[in-house]
């Protein structure tokens, strides 16, 4: 390799790394100022849990690691969006409501497809734990 290839790969590696950190950025500015953003960690956090405890199978596992990673996008593109449409509109306009209720319906409808999911993989295991303790 050339000196000037060396530089690109540098200069390439130097961007992917200041990515990661606005990234990281963007996460904790989530964490820190969503109540919602928390409690859907916490819910994927106890879905890994239960993942862990009925040792599920590998297609359960892309079905859970799915749903987190949906509900997680979702929620963090609209702090973006609800961000972006105080800055743009601080005062009451219709549209910016839209925006608003869009965004909003965008995160509960990755929550409920979730949340389906979950019954379907963890319920029937929880059924049979409880009725073996009974
Ligand atoms: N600038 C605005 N103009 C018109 N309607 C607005 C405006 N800001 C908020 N709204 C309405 O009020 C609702 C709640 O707004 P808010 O900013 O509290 O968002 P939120 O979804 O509750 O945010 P958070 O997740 O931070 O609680 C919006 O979904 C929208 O219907």
């Amino acid at each position: 390799m050339v000196q000037k290839d060396y530089e690109f790969v540098f200069l390439s590696m130097k961007r992917l790394i200041s990515s990661f950190g606005f990234a990281f950025k963007g996460l904790r500015y989530a964490a820190k100022t969503q109540p919602n953003f928390r409690i859907h960690l916490a819910a994927g956090i106890t879905a890994v849990t239960l993942g862990l405890c009925f040792k599920i199978s590998t297609a359960e596992w892309l079905w859970v690691m799915a749903c987190i990673a949906l509900v997680l996008i979702t929620e963090l593109l609209n702090t973006g969006l609800e961000t972006l449409t105080d800055l743009v509109s601080p005062t009451y306009h219709e549209k910016a409501g839209h925006t608003k209720d869009a965004g909003a319906a965008a995160v509960v409808i990755a929550a409920l497809f979730s949340v389906i999911t979950g019954a379907i993989i963890f319920l029937p295991k929880i059924i049979i734990l409880f009725g073996h303790a009974a």
